[in-house]
């Protein structure tokens, strides 16, 4: 048995046990090798919600995949239901119905802690929830998040000053949140989040609160990490002017793609 942190919303940390014997009984399922390589296949996925008593079906039917290097968006309307999908996407919450398959793994059938653990180690997440620690400078965030991902502290250094430079930010490595834009404040949120080299990024309306230019360079690094770090990146959106950057588009109304 093992104790590990686990990020709670906020950025608090808890401690969970993870047994050795559940770490080993996460099996993958990898695909036969003459078939294109997918990271992520999401099979008639609903999730339905109890609301005052009555069931809120969010989620009706969803049929997706995510390959590797790929950025794909989710665009919709507010209320579609693209964050519920991105939660499911990243384990942070199951759905009613349906299979969601990561990297060979069943997403679906794994328990709490498994998927805690993969989470942990091959996702990145840009999401409210996971935002920036306001005390500390971009150094500090990003290398918190080494941290928190059992990163040997002897790679922290380069790690790093690799992903602020990644970003653009190097000449910004030392200020704190309020010290910096709105846009190299997200940039330091990308460079936390791939700090330990995930397989998946998923970011929740990153570019929001940014202005046109903003939002542009954000898109830009975003092709740059994907170039060079090999990530994916699954996004959500409502900006009509970044959809040009994507490899796919999937356009949420009401719960289902169209
Ligand atoms: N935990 C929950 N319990 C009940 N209803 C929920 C829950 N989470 C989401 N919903 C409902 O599901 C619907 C879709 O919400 P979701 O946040 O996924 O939409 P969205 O497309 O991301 O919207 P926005 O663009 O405004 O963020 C909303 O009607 C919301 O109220």
């Amino acid at each position: 048995m093992r104790i590990m942190k686990v990020e709670q919303g906020g950025g608090s940390e808890a401690l969970m046990a993870i047994s050795q014997e559940e770490e080993q009984s996460i099996e993958r399922h990898p695909e036969p090798a003459d078939e294109p390589r997918q990271l992520l296949t999401v099979n008639q996925v609903e999730r339905t919600f109890q609301v005052g008593g009555s069931p809120l079906h969010v989620l009706k039917g969803i049929q997706m995949e995510l390959r590797q290097r790929q950025l794909v968006m989710l665009r919709g309307r507010s209320g579609s239901g693209k964050t519920t999908l991105l939660n499911c996407l990243g384990g942070l919450d199951t759905p009613s119905k349906g299979e969601i398959w990561f990297d060979g793994l069943p997403f679906h059938t794994m328990s709490d802690d498994q998927r805690t653990l993969i989470r942990r180690k091959e996702m990145g997440f840009i999401f409210q929830a996971f935002a920036l620690m306001p005390l500390l400078s971009a150094w500090e965030n990003v290398e918190l998040s080494l941290r928190m991902a059992g990163v040997p502290r002897s790679q922290w250094k380069e790690r790093v000053a690799q992903c602020l430079e990644l970003v653009g930010l190097e000449k910004r490595m030392h200020h704190r949140p309020f010290e910096l834009s709105g846009g190299e404040q997200q940039r330091v949120a990308i460079a936390k989040a791939i700090a330990h080299k995930p397989k998946l990024l998923l970011a929740d309306e990153p570019t929001a609160e940014l202005d046109t230019g903003m939002s542009a360079q954000i898109m830009a690094v975003f092709q740059n990490i994907i170039r060079t770090e090999h990530v994916t990146i699954c996004m959500t959106t409502h900006d009509p002017t970044i959809l040009e950057v994507a490899d796919h588009v999937y356009e949420m109304v009401d719960g289902k793609f169209i």
